[in-house]
């Protein structure tokens, strides 16, 4: 028998091993929140939602949560009744919260505890741990990368980057009037490099990061295997892993730099970055490459599909756009693009930016991991609870406004940008990119489905994608009609 052999078996054996000593030693350290059944040693495995798992969660923990008195003996999890459900994963428990209450009992009155990050033998094969944001546990890396991106998206700096907001604000008006179909693309440049080598690592994010998709993060110890060993289509992932996120840190850095030593670099906030440093090649130039670049990762898609959900929103509710314009109409007009001092006089664009984070939010589920568990916040099932959001499939900006026509504040919707240490960094980036998108894109255009070669509407149905980290609307087509072409011509003229 050749030695590779002997190894498979080898760690088969030890594999098998630890996950009966982990089921073994579960079954004594802990009792958990209800769920679905679990067989021996397997556990739930079978029964984990592969598609739209925040919906199967929701329904869960009305089956089982609801009326439970729950304990989970551990020193970070105390007792807490309904709306959180556990399942067991080849002895690896996860522990879903379903509502609000439940999230701030357990997790933001404890946030320190919940900053860690499942351990993830994949990242740590293709290189992510440490450098990779989102997927590192609070240590110093997250800390030092974690603080250049609160610095650069903080609040005050906001005004900063409203001149380069609305350019390419403009730019994309531009690109609709020529080509008023492909919205769904203007959303995000796929003519641009950085663009698509971030693509291509988003492509692959839900096989590396959601529980029980990847072998190695089940089984780490089958990690030590030569990838080729666990498939073809495995190797290929790690090194996919492992070149796209090189690209995605480097690339731009590498053509900011390059136009810094020619003269040629625009402003970014990178150069600006890179000009404080008093030295080159040294750790803290490391740190904010690394920082910047996991802002651009963490932002793009996060962005789009909150955009294409708009989009999507638009369409299926063409009665909201007739109100949204009524209002644009009165306080903008349609010689100008709406700005940021306008956004107070804006109460229902603002009451539609506030109900497309809700309505779809793009990362429905996050995950942190306090000692023993993983913890996943279900801020999909929060943000459509029946009880605080009647209807809660349906798009109704007006269930955040007063009788009189104000904004009413809802607290909850900071859930579409996670929760506790690990909040987003980049949500007043985000609130004003999309806020003047929203805005713009109503004062000038009306949002329709698209027709076919017959002229028959091409039907829009409203899903989102199934299985991601980041999820949008399924593909779909729509076009974009100008509501007064000469004046946005003339207020593109006026910015060239
Ligand atoms: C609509 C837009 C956005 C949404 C809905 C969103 C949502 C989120 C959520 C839910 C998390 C927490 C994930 C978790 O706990 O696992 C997160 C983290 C993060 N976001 Fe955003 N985000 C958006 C835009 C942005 C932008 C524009 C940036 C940067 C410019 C950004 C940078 C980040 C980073 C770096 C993290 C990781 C933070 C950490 O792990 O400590 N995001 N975002």
């Amino acid at each position: 028998m050749s030695s590779s052999y002997l190894l498979v078996d080898a760690l088969a054996a030890a594999a098998f091993l630890t996950l009966f000593y982990r089921y073994i030693s579960r079954k004594r350290a802990l009792i958990l929140p209800p769920g679905p059944p679990r067989l021996p040693v397997f556990g739930n495995a079978f029964d984990v939602p592969k598609d739209y798992a925040w919906k199967q969660y929701a329904k869960w923990s009305e089956k089982y949560g609801q009326s439970s008195q729950s304990h989970v003996r551990s020193p970070s999890l105390t007792s807490f009744t309904g709306d959180v459900i556990s399942l067991e994963v080849f002895g690896q428990t996860i522990i879903v919260i379903n509502s609000h209450s439940a999230l701030k009992d357990i997790v933001l009155v404890r946030s320190a505890t919940f900053t860690g990050r499942p351990y993830n033998r994949f990242a740590e094969m293709v290189g992510w741990t440490g450098s990779n944001i989102p997927l590192t546990t609070v240590g110093r890396s997250w800390r030092e990368r974690r603080r250049v991106m609160e610095n650069c998206l903080r609040p005050a700096a906001m005004r900063e980057y409203r001149g380069v907001q609305t350019q390419k604000v403009l730019r994309l008006l531009g690109r609709i009037l020529d080509k008023p179909n492909d919205i769904v693309d203007h959303t995000h440049d796929i003519d641009d490099r950085f663009v698509k080598i971030n693509e291509e690592l988003q492509a692959i994010l839900p096989f590396t990061i959601l529980p029980g998709a990847l072998i190695v993060n089940t089984l780490p110890i089958l990690g030590c295997l030569p990838p080729w060993m666990l498939g073809q289509k495995f190797a290929d992932l790690v090194e996919t892993g492992r070149r796209s996120w090189e690209e995605v840190l480097y690339e731009p850095y590498e053509w900011v730099k390059e136009g810094m030593r020619n003269g040629t670099a625009k402003e970014s906030i990178l150069r600006t970055g890179l000009s404080n440093l008093a030295d080159t090649d040294t750790k803290e130039e490391r740190v904010l490459v690394d920082g910047l670049g996991n802002a651009y990762f963490a932002a793009i898609e996060t962005t789009t599909f909150t955009l294409k959900a708009f989009i999507v929103s638009m369409i299926l509710n063409p009665h909201v756009q007739v109100r949204a314009r009524e209002e644009l109409d009165r306080v903008v007009g349609h010689e100008r693009v709406p700005d940021f001092n306008d956004r107070p006089n804006l109460p229902y664009i603002e009451a539609i930016f506030m109900e497309t984070l809700r309505w779809g939010p793009t990362t429905p589920l996050g995950f942190c991991i306090p000692k023993g568990a993983i913890v996943i916040g279900n801020a999909w099932a929060i943000l459509h609870d029946r009880v605080q959001y009647p209807e809660p499939d349906s798009f109704k900006p007006e269930r955040y406004l007063s009788a009189e026509g104000r904004v009413v504040d809802d607290p909850l919707l900071d859930y579409a940008f996670g929760y506790g240490t690990r909040k987003c960094p980049g949500r007043h980036f985000a609130d004003a990119t999309l806020w003047l998108y929203i805005a713009t894109v109503l004062t000038f255009f009306k949002i329709c489905k698209a027709t076919d070669e017959n002229g028959r509407e091409i039907p829009v149905d409203g899903r989102f994608e199934p299985r991601s980290v980041v999820h949008g609307p399924l593909p779909f087509s729509c076009t974009l009609v100008p509501r007064d072409g000469r004046a946005l011509e003339r207020v593109l003229q006026q910015h060239q």
